[in-house]
């Protein structure tokens, strides 16, 4: 999926979100987007998915019902149990019926790691509401991992996430691309979640524009080179994570 020329600012908002933008979205590759907070990541992922309305141009694009968008913060009623998240999630996408919907379903995802089953057994029963915040992350992310779309767009899937649960959120998403041959497209600020994936495509979003792009091999050496403060700060990080 292209974008082309995409210049936008909200309804009453005069900051330019975006400023002629280009993006190519890598089909079959993990698509990773960095950028700072406000930037508009979640913004790019809105008009991706067609909730926000541009008139940027766009090729290949991939159509609404083909796209799963996992939106940061969805209300859900605190009431429900994870069986009943579980219910609604899959059974809404049409892929599941109600009598597939068991614990079972999580056993392909985190095989036989006893800690993940106990986990999945307490969640199943707990409310939402009262589950925590990466509780509630961890769960309905592995639930969205199980259905069958073309491109996944992911903001922040690790927010809050410890990080043995963040990795397990990575392992499906990573085996969504390398067995499913899906299209990922992930915005984190969690970039040493990057050294989960053997292949990926940088996207780094300031200023309202991509500054760079760039695939595994090529993204560090490109983004030492710029003079942006963020990307410093990135790749420092990384560079700590991979020494310590
Ligand atoms: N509905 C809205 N109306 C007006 N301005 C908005 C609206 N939604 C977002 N913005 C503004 O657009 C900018 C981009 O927001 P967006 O949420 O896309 O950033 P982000 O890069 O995802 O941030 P973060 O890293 O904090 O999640 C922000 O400055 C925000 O204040």
């Amino acid at each position: 999926m292209k974008i082309r020329h995409l210049t936008y600012n909200y309804p009453k908002n005069h900051k330019l979100i975006f400023d002629n933008l280009s993006l190519s979205i890598v089909p079959g590759k993990v698509n990773v987007l960095i950028g700072m907070n406000g930037e508009g990541k979640t913004t790019l992922f809105d008009i991706v998915s067609d909730l926000v309305k541009t008139d940027a141009e766009m090729n290949d694009r991939v159509p609404i019902k083909d796209i799963l968008y996992q939106i940061q913060g969805v209300p859900i009623l605190s009431t429900i149990n994870g069986k009943s998240l579980a219910e609604l999630i899959l059974c809404s996408s049409g892929q599941y019926h109600l009598k597939d919907i068991t614990p079972k379903l999580f056993e392909p995802l985190l095989g036989n790691d006893p800690d993940s089953v106990r986990k999945i057994a307490y969640l199943w029963r707990m409310q939402y509401g009262k589950m925590s915040p990466g509780e509630r992350r961890w769960i309905t992310i592995l639930l969205y991992c199980l259905i069958n779309k073309s491109l996944y767009l992911f903001d922040e899937p690790t927010a809050g996430v410890d990080r043995y649960s963040a990795n397990q959120i990575l392992r499906q998403i990573q085996m969504l691309n390398k067995r499913k041959k899906k299209t990922i497209f992930i915005a984190t600020h969690q970039i040493e979640d990057v050294a989960y994936f053997s292949h990926f495509q940088i996207h780094v979003l300031a200023h309202g524009q991509i500054v760079l792009c760039e695939d595994q091999d090529n993204w560090i050496k490109e983004a030492k080179k710029s003079k942006l403060p963020f990307l410093k700060a990135c790749i420092n990080d990384l560079i700590r994570c991979r020494t310590e």
